[in-house]
């Protein structure tokens, strides 16, 4: 039996970087971190221990540090387009390079003063390989309550079935988004997109009266793709950040949907893909009133 080397890739895992911009009187800060992954021809370093191939991943760290330098951090997906670029075209044994971008935001308190942003986090993932250029932004850590306008019931309920049906509960869910962009290209408005998504995102969610966090996660990625025609997918993770009523009779008191207990776990995980139907059937928005169907 022969063995042999399967698929393989390396590079530089989060690289934490931070640029100050202090050619304006306001200095501008980013906060990123960044990955670097390279994949190709590196057969030889794996069986042979011959590395003439491998650009060291300190070479890959130190890259994106001079290249925040020589280029500025303006958009994150623009960042990534260089880097994922630069690597492709100056190895000859890379055909593959992805980059990762995670932003952290910061607030800011002075013209040199700033305060991290709660936990929201804008994200990028820039692969090119061979022709393909592929971008993916998201964001992570937006963190969403209503605390009406939300209902549960009409499940199955077979022998291990506990819970109480609802027809007015906290819906709560910390969202984690990403959406792929169609023919993506150095230069283009990002943060009018990252802008525009993430109200999409919020406006569906606000709007939408909700019979589970299903519907719920349909309607938020139907809005952005309704509204964004430069967004070709989104996929979205959206934890059910549960908010039990708290059984307060044992005090004599009523509870009318005012006290709850936050859990934070276990707690319910509903993930999709809304992706953009071949059809020529157009798509209806989804009815606020009754459940999307999924097919329009
Ligand atoms: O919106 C919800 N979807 C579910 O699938 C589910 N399951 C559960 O226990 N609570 C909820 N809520």
């Amino acid at each position: 039996m022969r063995i042999v080397l399967g698929a393989n890739q390396y590079g530089k895992a989060e690289v934490r970087l931070v640029r100050v911009d202090r050619t304006v009187p306001r200095h501008d800060l980013r906060d990123l971190t960044v990955g670097v992954t390279l994949a190709g021809d590196l057969t030889d370093t794996h069986l042979t221990g011959d590395n003439s191939r491998v650009l060291p991943t300190d070479s890959q760290k130190n890259t994106v540090y001079a290249f925040a330098r020589r280029y500025g951090v303006d958009q994150v997906e623009d960042f990534g387009l260089r880097l994922a670029r630069h690597f492709v075209d100056s190895q000859p044994a890379i055909t593959r390079a992805r980059v990762t971008l995670a932003e952290h935001g910061w607030r800011r308190l002075g013209p040199h003063s700033f305060a991290r942003d709660g936990a929201q986090t804008r994200t990028a993932t820039v692969t090119v390989s061979g022709a393909e250029t592929v971008v993916e932004s998201g964001l992570t850590g937006l963190v969403l309550l209503n605390s009406t306008g939300s209902e549960f019931a009409g499940y199955v309920r077979d022998p291990y079935t506990t819970l109480p049906e609802t027809d007015d509960r906290v819906l709560a869910t910390e969202v984690e988004a990403s959406w792929r962009y169609d023919a993506p290209s150095l230069g283009r408005d990002w943060a009018g997109s990252y802008a525009g998504v993430r109200s999409a995102l919020v406006g569906a969610f606000v709007e939408t009266y909700s019979r589970s966090l299903q519907q719920t996660l349909y309607a938020m990625g139907h809005r952005v793709l309704d509204t964004r025609p430069e967004v070709a997918e989104v996929r979205l993770a959206l934890p059910n950040r549960h908010h039990l009523l708290v059984d307060l009779t044992p005090f004599g008191l009523d509870n009318p949907g005012e006290v709850f207990v936050a859990t934070d776990r276990p707690y319910g995980l509903i993930e999709g893909t809304v992706t953009r139907a071949p059809a020529e059937k157009s798509d209806p928005p989804p009815d606020a009133a009754g459940p999307a169907d999924g097919e329009d």
